[in-house]
């Protein structure tokens, strides 16, 4: 691969276009940042140059700060590894440039990408941009200037929504909130925003330094007012994040002394929160998560997906019904069975609730869920199975079943369909025992509510082929989901790591120790939930199938709790409806 670089062209317009070319995304590496501080001096210095248009390469404008420095300032223990970037480039270069500069932007402008062209006079770009601030998932905040000028470009309370949510928006919607001067097709791009430019510099367009503005930010009262609201929600949702409750600081700094006061500020911040504990573990998480989409043997030998058009979810639980959910909402066409039509109804009901669900959370339109509810076909028998590229099935933790259920698939399927199961612990080999298609039979391990939460477990066997990890992991991606590949044993990776856990709390009931402060150090710990809680939404039965199955693989290694089966005997099942408190109190009887 080439080395990153930037080049500039001057046409006969008198217009520099200054490029970044670090493909995939354009990255702002250390040699990006110090070829964009040469570029902007030789434009500055140059007579034959009138004004300036910075863009990316390859249809991506920039995707931020290179986070490979992060890993090397954390590797390092060294915050001077970090460039200064933003008063020395954004401020002194860019902003303070005595020839008006254009962001030309498509694709993408995230993190620094965006703070570079928050820095410029103007900002054209093309239709369906993704532009944001998502330095906080990364365990820091905007350290190019973007914790000052988004504020004073879209308004206080967006900027805060984006920021602490790290919610990207798109070029039309940047165009309402006054971050784009103008969305144009990616063929008019670069005439656009040269044009722009020049007309900037003839002073037919105004001239805009976006630090300087404060008519976006309300007076001092409002301000506060905002960022107290702000800061009461992040507490509640990020306790344990300290990049949430700093990054508000510094707005505020920036509020109160000025633009210029809140970007070194910000400087100082970000270098303080790069180094913690926080960043750190983040940082690790975006390698870790992109890791996974690299899977030796399967997506280094040449490979290409197959399509898979439809689906079909044996069982319509909690979990069959959202594995359709997840792959309804993504066009691609369920058949969900059941053994009769009255758990048939209801797990079409039940879908239909998640869909609807989503669309009063404001996460879906009426239309895409119409489209969506379309996609599904509930049926009885196994007459839709012929030409299915792959069934999931969801039926509950029992091997009998599972292994019989395999063994009907074999016949109704046509050859090439995947055969995947849901089960969260039985080894594969034992589930497909009864079968000649080894090649074919995958784990697709969901985790509940299924059209919600991100992690698809995808288990191998020895025998399952390259060829079906690959369109799994495919799906995967359709759906929205993050493929983790992982081998095959009993509780394969999540469950494995889960069962000491839950063993512990299991163990500390039993030693008198109250579930519900079980669950609440675990939620101050971060977790979103504790393991009582979960315990109640997965339902007692899964838990007691689960622990039946690491009971028989570990025997030396189980605590034998009989918290569950004493829920199960007095008839309950967690998610079944009734409360873990009230459950908990015939317990202690
Ligand atoms: C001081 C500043 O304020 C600090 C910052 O700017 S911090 C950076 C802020 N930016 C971000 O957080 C964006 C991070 N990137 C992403 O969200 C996504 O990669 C994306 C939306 C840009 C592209 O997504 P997608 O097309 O699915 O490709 P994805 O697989 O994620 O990335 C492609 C490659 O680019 C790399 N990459 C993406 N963004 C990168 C970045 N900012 N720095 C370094 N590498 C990056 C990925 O690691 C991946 O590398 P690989 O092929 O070797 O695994």
């Amino acid at each position: 691969m080439a080395a990153p670089r930037v080049t500039m062209e001057v046409g006969n317009d008198g217009v520099a276009i200054i490029t970044l070319i670090n493909p995939p995304v354009n990255a702002l590496a250390i040699p990006i940042v110090a070829g964009l501080k040469d570029k902007f001096e030789e434009a500055t210095s140059r007579d034959d140059v009138k004004a300036i248009v910075l863009t990316g390469n390859g249809g991506r404008f920039s995707g931020g700060f290179d986070i490979n420095v992060f890993q090397k300032v954390h590797g390092a223990g060294d915050v001077s590894l970090m460039p200064d970037v933003s008063v020395e480039l954004v401020v002194n270069l860019i902003e303070d440039c005595k020839k008006p500069i254009v962001a030309a932007v498509e694709g993408l402008a995230l993190g620094g990408g965006l703070e570079l062209a928050m820095g410029c006079h103007a900002r054209i770009a093309a239709p369906k941009t993704q532009l944001g601030l998502p330095e906080l998932t990364l365990g820091v905040i905007p350290g190019f200037g973007g914790t000052q000028r988004l504020p004073r470009l879209v308004g206080l309370s967006k900027a805060i929504e984006m920021m602490l949510l790290s919610k990207s928006i798109t070029s039309e919607e940047g165009w309402k909130l006054g971050l784009i001067d103008a969305v144009v097709t990616s063929e008019e791009l670069l005439k656009v925003s040269r044009l722009w430019a020049l007309d900037i510099a003839a002073r037919r367009k105004p001239w805009i330094r976006s630090l300087h503005r404060t008519d976006k930010l309300g007076s001092l009262s409002e301000a506060r007012e905002v960022l107290k609201l702000a800061r009461l929600q992040a507490k509640k949702t990020a306790p344990n994040m300290p990049q949430h409750q700093a990054c508000l600081d510094v707005i505020e700094e920036g509020i109160v002394h000025g633009g210029y006061s809140g970007v070194l500020k910000e400087a100082k911040v970000f270098k303080e929160l790069v180094m913690l504990d926080t960043s750190r573990g983040l940082v690790h998480v975006f390698f870790a998560q992109r890791a996974t989409s690299k899977v030796p043997n399967v997506t280094d030998i040449g490979l290409k997906p197959r399509g898979v058009r439809k689906v079909a979810v044996i069982g319509g639980g909690l979990m069959g019904s959202g594995i359709a959910t997840a792959h309804i909402l993504n066009n691609i066409y369920v058949v969900l069975k059941e053994v009769n039509s009255e758990y048939l109804l209801k797990g079409i009901k039940t879908i239909e609730a998640n869909v609807r669900g989503l669309v009063t959370r404001g996460k879906l339109t009426q239309d895409k869920a119409n489209n969506a509810l379309k996609m599904l076909k509930g049926v009885l028998d196994y007459s839709e199975f012929k030409d299915v590229d792959m069934v999931i099935e969801a039926v509950i933790e029992s091997v009998p079943l599972k292994q019989k259920i395999f063994s009907e698939l074999e016949k109704a399927c046509p050859p090439h369909c995947i055969l995947a199961t849901n089960t969260s612990t039985i080894d594969l080999n034992i589930v497909g025992e009864k079968t000649s298609s080894q090649d074919r039979i995958i784990g697709a391990h969901f985790f509940s509510p299924a059209h919600v939460m991100p992690l698809l477990e995808i288990v191998r066997t020895e025998r399952t082929s390259a060829q079906v990890i690959l369109d799994l992991m495919t799906v995967g991606k359709i759906i929205k989901k993050v493929p983790v590949v992982v081998g095959n044993c009993t509780g394969f990776a999540v469950n494995r790591a889960f069962f000491p856990y839950s063993q512990s709390a299991r163990l500390l009931v039993s030693l008198g120790v109250d579930v519900f402060r079980i669950d609440s150090a675990i939620r101050s710990f971060g977790l979103p939930i504790g393991p009582f809680q979960l315990l109640d939404l997965a339902g007692y039965g899964v838990a007691a199938a689960t622990s039946k199955e690491f009971d028989k693989a570990f025997p030396d290694r189980s605590f034998q709790s009989p918290l569950v089966d004493l829920l199960l005997k007095s008839g309950r099942n967690g998610n079944k409806g009734f409360s873990f408190l009230f459950v908990f109190s015939l317990f202690c009887q």
